[in-house]
């Protein structure tokens, strides 16, 4: 069986933002050097790394949201370049910085808009939505306009929406941060349990190597290359010594 995430010497430079005060300022930043590693059917994957280190970039790259400047990459064996549409049907994405929900309109009237948008059958949306937003404790939430909600209740609005559909690769990109310890643990043990159990990859990133080890069956340590690929323990004294570093200031 083909790996169902696969990237392969991914690179992605910024380019000079193109307003004149700024151009001048920034120079175009590097976020990834040539990233490559795979993850299989019903694995959970941790992406770790410090602040800037690419984690975002690379999923973003992964959900089809953002072009790579070279290599390729591959979600449910499709070029998620040139089969984007196709690409994004197989993927749920819990991005940080989310902007995908309508505020004015409930949570449960978003979710119906993007069931129909990932083509879920119209008879299975709203047994979807019950089953799911009991799974991420949403229920509650469903009959509130979005606006109305705090940020972690947004946060459990967006996993439910990432896997309305049942996708085969599940992007998470520190999704839990704005939940409160105990709800982000039974989140996380539920969630990724359920996905892991029906053959999904999961792929999230993380700072909280805590959280990784509870939960990852390997982690990649990325740091715009990965530093270190494997099990927990044998990543452990690189991610710890790239997270105790001092960070070296520019200029
Ligand atoms: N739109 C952008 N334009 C220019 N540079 C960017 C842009 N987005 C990210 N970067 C830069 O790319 C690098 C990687 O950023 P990225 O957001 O992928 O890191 P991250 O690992 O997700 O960080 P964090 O843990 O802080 O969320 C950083 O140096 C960042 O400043």
């Amino acid at each position: 069986m083909p790996p169902e995430i696969e990237a392969l010497a991914l690179e992605k430079t910024y380019p000079r933002p193109w307003w004149p005060r700024a151009r001048r300022r920034e120079a175009p930043r590097t976020a990834l050097r040539g990233v490559s590693f795979e993850v299989r059917a019903g694995e959970v994957v941790a992406l770790i790394g410090p602040n800037g280190a690419g984690k975002s970039t690379l999923l973003r790259i992964l959900s089809g949201l953002l072009l790579p400047s070279a290599g390729t990459a591959r979600v449910a064996s499709r070029d998620v370049v040139r089969e984007r549409p196709e690409c994004r049907r197989e993927v749920g994405a819990a991005l940080a910085d989310d902007r995908g929900l309508s505020p004015r309109l409930t949570a449960r009237q978003n979710l119906r808009f993007y069931a129909a948008l990932y083509g879920v059958p119209a008879r299975e949306v709203e047994a979807r939505i019950e089953e799911l937003s009991g799974l991420l404790e949403a229920r509650r939430l469903l009959e509130r306009e979005v606006r109305t909600l705090s940020t972690g209740e947004k946060a459990r609005v967006v996993l439910t929406r990432a896997l309305l559909h049942r996708p085969r690769v599940l992007l998470l990109d520190e999704v839990t941060r704005s939940l409160d310890p105990g709800a982000a643990r039974r989140l996380r043990t539920r969630l990724l349990s359920d996905v892991a159990a029906r053959g999904a990859a999961v792929l999230f990133a993380s700072h909280d190597l805590a959280e990784v080890e509870a939960v990852a069956h390997r982690v990649l340590l990325d740091e715009g290359r990965i530093a270190a690929a494997g099990a927990f323990p044998e990543v452990r004294p690189t991610a710890e010594a790239v997270f105790a570093a001092v960070p070296r200031e520019e200029g």
